[in-house]
């Protein structure tokens, strides 16, 4: 069974307009109001693609109702512990230039932490779990040390996708799989890079430190994958983007739930492009049928 963990759930407010002027007042021409946070969004793409999840986390108010509903109406399974205090409303503009405003996140007592806890007791050798996103400012990201080592105790696979050095941290557990992005990646490892033949010693670096395996995302670069000491590239697709908000989720759900089936790394790769690329061109995440199409032209070669 695969679980993802949204220790930071959000409803994504998208709202498009023509163009952001800072310091005035800006009109909407149109709004979406989408559930959010990393885990989910790995949780919805699995249910598009038939494979079954069980989304954990901690949801609040009526904005955690708007979630659990939403993820319910999409036969999501859901076990997030309810928390007293509101979870948070991400804003997501898209403009002239594309901006992203992220609540910190509600406070999380230390029943409600435990109550989090006592969740995972369930996990097993057969289960890997997806930590993906922030945590909120009351827990820290450390948090996410504890919870690994709780996964590890009940034997189960981890992946995770998180930024700065709890991330590095993380890799002597040997995660399944990890994907920062170009950017995060530098972050990491205080680098700048100038194309994409510097990133990949630093993508070996993943592996050497404790990754099974590790792609590397680029946007509209393409993505990379690190397997068994070779590299392999998926140059990017080209199309319209209405959203890129997902497409790292996606590409590590569709990374997942292909991987849990064939144990074939470059074949989950393919798809988790398949879905990363699909969810920009959308503009929510994307659906089945579109990712299907876009897998048939994803090209994968051997750096
Ligand atoms: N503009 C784009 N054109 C083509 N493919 C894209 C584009 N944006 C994303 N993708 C595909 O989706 C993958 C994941 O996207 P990206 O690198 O933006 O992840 P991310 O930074 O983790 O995203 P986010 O945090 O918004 O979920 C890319 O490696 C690429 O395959
Ligand atoms: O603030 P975090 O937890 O780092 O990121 C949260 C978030 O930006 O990530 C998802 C897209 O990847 C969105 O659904 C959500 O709003």
């Amino acid at each position: 069974m695969i679980y993802t963990v949204t220790l930071n759930p959000s409803i994504d407010f998208l709202v498009r307009l023509p163009e952001f002027k800072v310091g005035e007042v800006n009109r909407m021409t149109s709004d979406d109001k989408f559930p959010g946070g990393k885990g989910i969004n790995v949780s919805r793409i699995l249910a598009r693609l038939d494979s079954h999840s069980t989304a954990l986390g901690f949801l609040g108010g009526f904005t955690g109702a708007f979630i659990k509903e939403k993820l319910e109406a999409e036969d999501i399974q859901t076990d997030f512990v309810k928390i007293a205090s509101d979870t948070r409303i991400n804003v997501k503009i898209k403009s002239n230039i594309e901006s992203e405003i992220n609540g910190a996140g509600p406070k999380i007592s230390a029943a409600e932490r435990d109550a989090f806890f006592a969740k995972l007791d369930v996990l097993t050798a057969a289960d890997i779990v997806v930590l993906a996103g922030s945590a909120p400012a009351s827990l820290g990201q450390d948090f996410y040390l504890d919870v690994i080592n709780k996964i590890k105790a009940q034997g189960a696979e981890f992946v995770i996708d998180i930024e700065g050095d709890v991330l590095v941290k993380s890799l002597a557990n040997r995660p399944l799989v990890v994907k920062p992005n170009n950017h995060e990646l530098g972050a990491i490892y205080g680098v700048e890079f100038d194309s994409v033949e510097e990133l990949i010693p630093y993508g070996h670096k993943l592996l050497a430190d404790g990754a099974q395996y590790a792609m590397i995302s680029m946007a509209g670069d393409g993505a990379l994958l690190f397997a068994d000491g070779k590299t392999y590239f998926a140059k990017a697709i080209k199309g319209t983007v209405k959203n890129s908000v997902g497409a790292g989720d996606s590409m590590i759900a569709g990374f997942v739930g292909e991987f849990v089936k064939s144990h074939d790394a470059v074949k989950a790769f393919r798809q988790g492009v398949a879905c990363g690329t699909a969810t920009a061109f959308s503009d929510d995440l994307a659906e089945a049928a579109f990712i299907k199409e876009i897998s048939d032209q994803v090209v994968i070669e051997e750096c």
